[in-house]
């Protein structure tokens, strides 16, 4: 079945026809696809809370978002137990989170030094129970980069993936 419908828009008089999202799918896409989860688990994965970006100079960035393309933008919060320095930039289906080091001993430190003009760091992803989560992940050799969950930015317990188990993507999971 095809995912698309041909749509007829008027363009200088005359007719021009485009490929659109059926209906059906667009409802979908906009509710956001539900995560069926694995048959007999735990927990679930549930949305895309946010990307994260680890930038140079979080300034420029910040104003970059905010006067160049026009979006919300927080002011910047520093996280001292995290070693990062952050701003949310609000895209209303989700956030991107730019991410400056803060501090001696930065997890983003390496990261910034490999990719001197930034780059996409990570992808934080919402469960419904973070710590069956991380059971059933470290049972499945998923390595988590601490022992137990962290207070993260939204002030929910967090846990990151090692991106060497996640497809070369450090994968940051949130409890809902
Ligand atoms: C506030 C909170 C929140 O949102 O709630 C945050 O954002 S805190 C955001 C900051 N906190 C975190 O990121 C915490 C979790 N991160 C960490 O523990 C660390 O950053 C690691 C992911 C373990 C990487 O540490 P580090 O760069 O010192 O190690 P490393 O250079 O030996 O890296 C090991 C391998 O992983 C790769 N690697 C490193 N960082 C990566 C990343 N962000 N995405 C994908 N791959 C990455 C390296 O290139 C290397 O691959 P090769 O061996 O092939 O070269």
């Amino acid at each position: 079945m095809s995912n698309t419908v041909t749509c007829f828009l008027p363009a200088g008089g005359l007719f021009r026809r485009v490929h659109c999202l059926s209906p059906a799918l667009r409802a979908y896409s906009a509710a956001g696809p539900p995560s069926p989860g694995i048959p007999g688990s735990l927990w679930r994965l549930g949305k895309l809370n946010h990307v994260a970006i680890a930038v140079p100079d979080l300034e420029k960035a910040a104003s970059l978002y905010r006067d160049v393309l026009g979006a919300q933008v927080s002011a910047v919060v520093p996280l001292p137990e995290h070693g990062v320095c952050t701003v949310f930039v609000e895209l209303g289906n989700t956030k991107l989170e730019l991410l400056h080091p803060l501090g001696e001993k930065s997890p983003i430190a390496g990261f910034l030094a490999k990719n001197k003009s930034g780059g996409m760091h990570h992808i934080c992803i919402e469960v419904d129970d973070i710590g069956a989560a991380i059971v059933d992940l470290k049972a499945k050799n998923i390595r988590t980069l601490s022992e137990q969950p962290r207070i993260g930015a939204h002030g929910k317990p967090v846990m990151f993936l090692h991106p060497k188990d996640c497809d070369g993507v450090l994968v940051e999971l949130e409890q809902a």
